[in-house]
């Protein structure tokens, strides 16, 4: 239950004052009694002008839902877009412009790689991702569908060596594509060394072999005849052969490498957001505390591995000698961006002089930044940010005046952490189709802090459901990827931020690869993002981001972004294509499996959501194939189970009872967890279960189609069931 301290005005839950007073405040330079009284004012002059924002939101949904219901099936597309204009729903354009942010550091502005995301509330999950700056190679072949398990080569029990031996293949197959040797293959290598400053490398007949473009050896570490480590680098991300002729694989290796070490996640998302499940003061207090220790270099995880007891803390910078015997270092760890949550939601851990519950997207902000102040001044022995700047990432926004709020924020939390202006930099969610529409607009409204732009498909995706909710049924769920407004979606956004001077100075990112376990496949797929001029693309694990970071080493995605400049259109007509599917003439089995597969995500996400807090999850579909759960993704299941619902392409009956015969599956699949509770058969008194229910039937009425409102209620719900008993 919570207990609040007055302070001035505002009432604050004690978790978070103590959090703040004793924890963050201290050394950041800003003053008790003052931090409160300018929260106290930012929080009065912005909330209203927060609250204005949702009624436009609601305001434009209502002109929509109308419109559609009064210009049933196909509508004259010319008048469909007059009126949007009309409603300010698509803006007028800005002139041309370029972007200025400064002070950006080379991991975003320059370098391309892979983007790691991460609950943040998750500390052992966090630090693990802050470190997968650098991965095995190795390990992610091993342990992935990356190898297959033909002729013996099976991942089962301990070291399979014909696994291993495929592996060091597949990997020394790698070094040959990144960093090929003059006339042989590093698999002939049988020593590596250092000669007048030069890679040399024996290979078996005795000859010495040098790398085809020897400006990619970069350093070594160890002696320069017999060196533990060769630094490599390929289009600007690097990669380090080590050598160990005692290591159990290095032993049996000619050369002794016994692993190659990848550059991987450049920066990583540490998430307050999608992933997460934080409903009050007590869960937002966590979030917090792991971040500030990231921040402070001082957060360290301790859990039990394979039997061992292992704690886990942020690596240091790497140190290499130079081919010239100088001393180089290189990030040990991801850069790290902090994800806020949007302008939606409010939280009871600050009430207002009302009595209200503030923005906690405003919240977010001031206590993400105060955390993050201690990097700049330096207080952990670690640097997040060499340039001096704080990166946050603010999703869902709706549309310019959304952005030109966020910056105004972000204005105020400045002056009141004693911060210059835009040190405070943003990465912009494109994940709404009003931000779609008049992205130039709103990359122009921040302008001079924007560190980057990315297309989230996945809420996206549910926005494109939501907002046009009334227009019809929508097409199946899997066709969505395929469809014209998407592909339109992101190839425009590729050419708003290209036209707006992102390149060199900022990302344009992609969007998540779902399927964790699916690594074959996205080896094979993954790469087209950068093709398509992104120089950063998310993906779920440290594993995925070492897997990822092959497709940096063939694609140089400056020369993509320099050939896409040339062909820069305008893609609006094409977004505005509303994927409806008004003549579909699905069988009953096509019904039901759309149905049923919708139902088991929503049921596997959302129970460990509500019962366990958990915010992000691996949840078999129905194919067996274990998807990536977030909010997002649950935000697209239920608005399209809703759709179909309200154009009786279903009814409530077998809705219900699609979810009964799942969630009785999802039980099944948790049965191993002794905390687990099922949700089956005492449906009516399963809270998650209940959460699920709403989430569908009165999805068509929740804002935008978020699921926050129905999850937040329901989890607390849960929580002072659980205090009580
Ligand atoms: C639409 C959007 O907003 S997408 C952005 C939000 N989504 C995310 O952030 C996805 C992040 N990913 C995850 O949370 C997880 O990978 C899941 C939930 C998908 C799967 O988690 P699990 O089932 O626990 O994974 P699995 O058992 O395969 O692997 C666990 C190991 O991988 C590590 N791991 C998995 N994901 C991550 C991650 N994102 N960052 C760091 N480490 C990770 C864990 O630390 C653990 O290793 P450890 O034992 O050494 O600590
Ligand atoms: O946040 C990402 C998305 O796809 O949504
Ligand atoms: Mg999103």
């Amino acid at each position: 239950m919570s207990d609040y301290v007055k302070v001035g005005t505002l009432q604050v839950d004690r978790a978070l004052y103590e959090f703040i007073v004793s924890e963050a405040l201290p050394e950041s330079g800003i003053v008790n009694e003052q931090f409160w009284s300018d929260f106290e004012s930012l929080l009065a002059d912005l909330t209203p002008l927060n609250k204005n924002l949702l009624e436009k939101r609601d305001a434009l949904q209502s002109k929509l839902d109308t419109w559609y219901n009064e210009h049933p099936g196909n509508y004259d597309f010319k008048e469909y877009k007059s009126f949007l204009q009309e409603i300010g729903y698509l803006e007028p354009q800005v002139e041309d412009f370029k972007i200025t942010s400064e002070n950006v550091d080379d991991d975003i502005s320059t370098q391309a790689g892979p983007q790691l995301v991460v609950p943040v509330d998750n500390a052992r999950y966090a630090l693990n991702a802050a470190n997968a700056r650098y991965g095995s190679l190795y390990d992610a072949l091993y342990g992935t569908d990356v190898i297959n398990e033909e002729d013996g080569a099976e991942r089962v029990g301990g070291y399979n060596p014909i696994r291993g031996e495929k592996v060091v293949l597949y990997a020394k197959e790698v070094l040959d594509q990144i960093a090929p040797l003059t006339a042989s293959s590093h698999k002939d290598a049988v020593t590596y060394k250092v000669t007048s400053g030069e890679l040399c490398v024996t290979v078996g007949d005795g000859t010495e072999r040098t790398l085809e473009e020897s400006e990619k050896f970069k350093g070594f570490q160890g002696p320069a005849e017999d060196p533990s480590a060769i630094l490599l680098e390929n289009n600007g991300l690097h990669l380090e052969i080590q050598i160990d002729r005692n290591h159990p694989i290095g032993k049996n290796d000619a050369a002794g490498v016994k692993d190659i070490l990848m550059e991987s996640a450049t920066t990583t998302i540490m998430d307050c957001e999608d992933s997460v499940a934080a409903v009050d003061a007590e869960d937002k207090v966590r979030v917090y505390k792991n971040l500030l220790g990231l921040m402070k270099g001082e957060l360290t995880s301790t859990f039990d591995k394979g039997g061992k007891e292992v704690t886990r803390q942020l690596q240091p910078d790497r140190h290499y000698t130079n081919p010239n015997g100088g001393e180089i270092s290189l990030h040990g760890r991801s850069l790290m961006f902090m994800r806020n949550v949007g302008h939606l939601m409010t939280t009871p851990a600050i009430l207002d002089g009302n009595g209200e519950e503030v923005p906690e997207g405003i919240m977010d902000g001031v206590v993400t930044s105060l955390v993050a102040k201690h990097d700049l001044l330096r207080n952990s022995r670690f640097r997040n940010s060499e340039k001096g700047s704080i990166y946050i990432v603010k999703p869902k926004m709706h549309g310019s005046k959304e952005v030109a709020f966020a910056n105004e924020l972000f204005d105020r939390i400045e002056d009141m952490l004693g911060l210059e202006r835009h040190t405070i930099k943003i990465g912009v969610m494109d994940e709404e189709r009003r931000t779609t529409l008049n992205l130039k607009n709103c990359i122009h409204e921040v302008k001079e802090r924007i560190v980057f732009i990315n297309t989230g498909f996945l809420d996206r995706t549910g926005d494109e459901i939501h907002t046009s909710m009334a227009a019809g049924p929508m097409i199946r769920k899997k066709e969505m990827k395929s469809s014209t407004w998407l592909q339109s979606y992101e190839q425009s956004n590729v050419n708003i931020g290209l036209s707006t001077g992102l390149q060199g100075r900022a990302q344009i990112g992609k969007g998540m690869w779902a399927m964790p376990e699916m690594m074959k496949s996205m080896l094979e797929q993954k790469h087209s993002q950068l093709e398509a001029g992104a120089n950063t693309a998310w993906v779920p694990s440290p594993t995925a981001a070492t897997l990822h970071a092959l497709h940096y080493h063939k694609i140089n995605v400056k020369a993509a972004q320099d050939q896409l400049l040339e062909t820069i259109q305008d893609k609006t007509d094409e977004i505005l294509e509303v994927p409806t599917a008004l003549d579909a003439n699905w069988t009953e089995k096509e019904i039901q499996e759309e149905l049923e597969n919708n139902a088991q995500g929503i049921l596997g996400y959302v129970v460990r959501w509500v019962n366990h807090g958990v915010g992000c999850s691996k949840v078999p579909d129905i194919d067996d194939v274990g998807l990536m759960e977030d909010r997002a993704t649950l935000r697209i299941s239920s608005q399209h189970m809703a759709n179909w619902l309200h154009h009786g392409i279903v009814n409530e009956e077998k809705v219900k009872e699609t979810l009964r015969k799942m969630a009785k599956v999802v039980d099944g699949q948790n049965s191993h967890d002794p905390e687990y509770r099922p949700m089956a058969p005492d449906f009516n008194r399963s809270i998650a279960f209940q959460a699920a229910c709403d989430l569908i039937f009165e999805g068509r009425g929740e804002p935008n189609g978020y699921t926050e409102p129905i999850l937040h209620k329901r989890r607390r719900e849960l929580k002072s069931e659980t205090y009580v008993n």
